[in-house]
């Protein structure tokens, strides 16, 4: 017997040209076992446990965000129109003070949510209060997480310090050999410009040891560069690589501010760019160089950041803005096509995130894919599919969303989820933190 047949659908493969007008695909423990074209033989029919008719359906891999904060979800609109040192200093992190566990719960929730309704089956998460509370909710929810407990240097004993990155480091271990092997852990110092040389160091070295990936925000503004230059006699780029931080891979998030020189050296040492460009646009940090990085053979994924700073979690947004931006920035229309940037919310954010058997819709691969009405009249004509996916489609034409063959979303209700319960209480624990603050 066979887990799970989708038949009738239009599969989008996305890792050549190929498409399947008409196809099916096999489920079975969790993966791809089949996928192919006409309609499934009857034998093959009559061995699935479930079989869906995907008719007037496309079928294509779920997104992979390579960089948010899901508990903030919790602070949607609190801090709008801002550049990103104000916006953290005097209205981010006087907030975070003030957030509990849960708070932690409801915001993340509410993330998860927002993510299954528009089409994401997996993220790499960070964030530096109650991290297991946020584990426990991708394992409840059926999503895919890369975690990680985010560390601060700035304002810490030795000790504290050693502690944070013992705890950060066994966290992480523990979500790689989580039962529901849906975890994923990452070590994830927040920035060069919150984190002293030696603790970037210590990091480094821990990740070197415990073979853990590494993720930091990197070179997202101009004046963090320019203060780089000023105390260190270096820019950021330069400075992670002398301190050893690109000898583990590396997953650096946004990298607005990189030189030609400095994209060689990333591409040269296998770092991968989360490429945030909604949340890069709305904090006026600037753009960046994705054309040249795409030529020089960095590797690129996208990220939406938190809503705080965007303000929602819809990869198909995300992913537009990535094909739109280059060409209008740069005076280029040929930058980033429709299926580069595609591939880019798809395939390669699942690589980044550590996910490497998912992302393809294809025979051995993990079975995370979505299905998206294509009924709509903002979808028609009907056959230009990835430009439309890319130019014209949003989160809210998704209709199911598998993980691991498993739906959490079927023909748009939740099933992992009690959506009405979290919408309640992502606005109860949101002025509860407001009257914490506002006293
Ligand atoms: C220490 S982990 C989380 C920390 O990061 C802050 N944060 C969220 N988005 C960004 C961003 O784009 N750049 C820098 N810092 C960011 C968040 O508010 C938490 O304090
Ligand atoms: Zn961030």
């Amino acid at each position: 017997m066979y887990d799970l047949l989708i038949h009738n659908a239009a599969v989008i493969t996305l890792d050549n040209e190929e498409m399947i007008d008409n196809g099916f695909v096999l489920v079975h423990e969790g993966r791809f076992i089949q996928v192919s074209e006409g309609p499934p033989p009857l034998a093959l029919k009559e061995k699935a446990v479930n079989i869906k008719d995907a008719k007037g359906k496309w079928l294509l891999s779920g997104f992979f965000n390579t960089h948010c904060h899901t508990p903030m979800s919790i602070l949607r609109g609190a801090a709008d129109d801002l550049p990103l040192d104000q916006w953290l200093k005097e209205e981010v992190w006087p907030r975070e003070k003030f957030l509990d566990k849960d708070m932690i719960h409801a915001g993340t929730s509410l993330a998860l949510v927002e993510m299954i309704r528009s089409g994401t089956v997996g993220f790499l998460d960070m964030y530096h209060l109650h991290m297991d509370i946020v584990a426990e909710a991708v394992v409840e929810a059926g999503l895919k997480g890369a975690l990680s407990r985010g560390m601060i240097a700035l304002g810490f004993t030795p000790q504290e310090l050693k502690d944070k990155l013992n705890e950060a480091a066994v966290l992480a271990k523990g979500w790689e050999s989580h039962e529901s092997k849906r975890l994923k852990g990452f070590l994830f110092p927040h920035a060069p410009y919150t984190c002293t040389p030696d603790f970037l160091e210590a990091v480094a070295d821990r990740a070197r040891s415990e073979n853990l990936p590494l993720s930091i925000h990197l070179a997202e503004t101009k004046k963090e560069v320019a203060r780089h230059e000023k105390e260190y006699g270096k820019r950021p780029v330069e400075h992670l690589d002398d301190l050893g931080f690109f000898e583990s891979p590396v997953l650096a998030a946004h990298g607005v501010h990189v030189n030609s020189f400095e994209i060689k050296l990333l591409t040269d040492k296998n770092v991968s760019v989360s490429h945030n460009p909604l949340s890069n646009l709305k904090l006026g940090s600037g753009v960046a160089p994705v054309g040249e990085m795409m030529k020089q053979g960095l590797h690129l994924s996208i990220g939406t950041d938190s809503v705080v700073s965007n303000n929602n979690l819809d990869m198909f947004q995300e992913v537009r803005t990535a094909a739109l931006l280059q060409k209008g920035f740069f005076h280029d229309a040929s930058l980033v096509t429709a299926r580069e940037a595609l591939q880019m919310g798809t395939i390669h954010g699942a690589k980044a995130a550590g996910f490497t058997e998912s992302g393809l819709i294809k025979e051995g691969y993990e079975a995370d894919f979505i299905l998206v009405d294509s009924s709509k009249p903002h979808l028609q004509p009907v056959e230009n599919r990835v430009s439309h996916l890319v130019y014209s489609a949003s989160g809210q034409d998704v209709t199911d969303v598998f993980v691991n063959g498993r739906a959490v979303m079927r023909n748009k209700e939740l099933i992992t989820l009690d959506e009405e319960k979290i919408v309640y209480e992502a606005n109860n624990q949101y002025r509860r933190l407001n009257g914490l603050y506002r006293n």
